[in-house]
């Protein structure tokens, strides 16, 4: 055998697993045609946030007047904030590319299909492994929606070239996403219209946690259509147009572009996986909770999976597979749910980690849930941000914590804390026996957990 293990794609999911098994004494390869980088710095989590933070900055440059400031005339420069992106993104692909240059790999900048479950080739070489982990990453969704590509589209990899801006958009679409951009859009001056089929934005979250987004979004002026359906697309006098029912009636809504942030898929095209007997299931390639594929010495990882397609997941996936591979016969590492966690960063941000009432109801699990709200929280009235709440959600016979939920100010901030309480098994109790400072946001969280350990009595 040519390497110990070979890792197909070198994004944060499989420059993880290569780290991991190269550290543990394995030979290594990792194949990746680039560009360098992986989605998450290259068009993902890194440029996004990036821009969102100018989009932020200057939708508080226009609530001036509400805390006593003069600031004349704020606007956006797309060009300048694209170029500020453009130089962060260079020194972050510029430190992922240096690491898998590292010469204890051997990096293949060729795209690999497998030949067999023992070989790939790439690069028209052959090479062998006892160990596969795929971590090819996802694509943009092919939606099938009347008209879209005719219509022609943006995807988020495009907005994040797109210098000029528009003065209106469409975004199809009101999951990560489709909220974030459109709301970095609508503040930067585009006249948005968001889109979303289900009932309300940000579907996979409980409906508590979005209505109190969308108030916000609609407040700064976005136009915003949820529970839509028979949605199909057009081009009409220059303009793109999105035709479908709201509400029991015919809507048409035109703009100079169109957004489609409908999702994304795994990977896997060209990979000829069938050579080496590994299975899609219904999300992506077909893992175990070992993160094991259809054929022993196979392993993805990451987005190509479908799981839960967040950068700290990808890297824990990464991790565990390469132990796993590298212990064949041993006691497996196993990924767990227990602590799931999200983030979106829209203002206000919604963060979530473990269950949500949503899946406790399917699943039929008791629970208790408690929420209070920032706008009756002293800090949040001092620093104006009232949007949203925080809700809890417990065991009702002792307490621990099973599910919290945040949507508000510097929610991504705050659901660590309850991260940490809920790795270490706490309860409500164990919040309710934590310092907190005052005043500060944190504080809000002891306020469900006051009324949830009233509850348990
Ligand atoms: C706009 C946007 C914003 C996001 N923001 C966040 C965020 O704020 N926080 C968060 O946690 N997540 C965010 N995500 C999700 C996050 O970026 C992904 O979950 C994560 O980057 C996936 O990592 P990965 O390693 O699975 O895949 P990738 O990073 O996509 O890596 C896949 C690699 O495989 C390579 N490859 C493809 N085909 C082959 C082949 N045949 N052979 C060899 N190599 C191949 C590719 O070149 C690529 O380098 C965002 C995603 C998007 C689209
Ligand atoms: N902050 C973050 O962590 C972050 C940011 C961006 C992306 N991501 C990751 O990237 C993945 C992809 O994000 P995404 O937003 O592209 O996908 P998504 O699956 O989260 O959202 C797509 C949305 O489009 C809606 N939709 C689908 N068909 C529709 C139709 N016909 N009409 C109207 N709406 C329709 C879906 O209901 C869904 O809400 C996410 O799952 C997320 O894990 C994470």
């Amino acid at each position: 055998m040519d390497y110990d293990v070979i890792v197909i794609g070198g994004g944060s999911a499989g420059y993880a697993a290569a780290d991991t098994a190269q550290r543990a004494g394995a030979q290594v390869a990792i194949v990746d045609p680039g560009p360098l980088g992986g989605l998450c710095i290259l068009r993902g989590c890194m440029p996004t946030k990036t821009i969102l933070r100018s989009s932020d900055i200057l939708a508080l440059m226009h609530r001036a007047p509400e805390f006593g400031l003069a600031v004349d005339n704020p606007r956006a420069d797309l060009a300048a904030i694209i170029e500020r992106k453009d130089r962060l993104i260079a020194e972050f692909t510029n430190y992922r590319v240096e690491q898998l240059k590292n010469p204890r790999f051997t990096l293949i900048e060729d795209a690999a299909h497998f030949v067999s479950a023992n070989a790939i080739e790439a690069g028209g070489k052959r090479y062998s492994a006892r160990a596969f982990v795929i971590a090819t990453g996802s694509v943009i969704a092919d939606v099938p929606i009347p008209g879209l590509d005719a219509t022609g589209f943006l995807t988020s990899d495009d907005t994040l070239e797109l210098r000029q801006q528009p003065d209106s958009m469409i975004v199809l679409g009101a999951g990560f996403v489709g909220v974030e951009l459109a709301q970095f859009y609508q503040r930067i001056g585009t006249q948005v219209t968001l889109v979303q089929r289900s009932g309300h934005i940000l579907s996979s979250h409980d409906e508590d946690l979005a209505r109190p987004l969308e108030a916000r979004l609609r407040e700064e002026g976005m136009t915003v259509y949820t529970g839509t359906r028979d949605l199909k697309v057009s081009v009409q006098d220059g303009k793109r147009c999105a035709h479908f029912i709201h509400e029991g009636k015919e809507i048409t809504v035109a703009a100079a572009t169109l957004l489609n942030a409908l999702g994304r898929t795994p990977n896997v095209a060209g990979l000829n996986l069938d050579a080496a007997g590994v299975k899609l299931g219904k999300w992506g390639i077909a893992v175990d909770d070992t993160l094991r594929t259809s054929k022993h010495n196979i392993f993805a990882v990451g987005d190509v999976t479908g799981l839960f397609e967040v950068v700290h997941i990808a890297i824990q996936h990464g991790e565990i597979a390469a132990y796993n591979a590298l212990h064949p016969d041993g006691a497996q590492q196993r990924c767990e749910e227990r602590l799931k966690t999200s983030v979106v960063f829209s203002d206000p941000a919604v963060a979530s980690v473990g269950y949500s009432e949503k899946e406790c109801r399917q699943n039929n699990w008791p629970y208790l849930a408690a929420s209070y709200p920032f706008d009756d929280h002293g800090k949040s009235l001092c620093l104006g941000e009232t949007h949203g709440h925080v809700k809890l959600l417990c065991r009702p016979d002792d307490g621990t914590l099973i599910g919290a939920h945040i949507t508000g100010p510097e929610a991504g901030e705050l659901i660590h804390h309850l991260i940490a309480v809920m790795y270490y098994h706490g309860t409500v109790y164990d919040l309710l026996k934590m310092p907190f400072y005052h005043p500060t946001l944190s504080e809000i969280l002891t306020y469900p957990a006051e009324e949830l350990a009233a509850k348990i009595g």
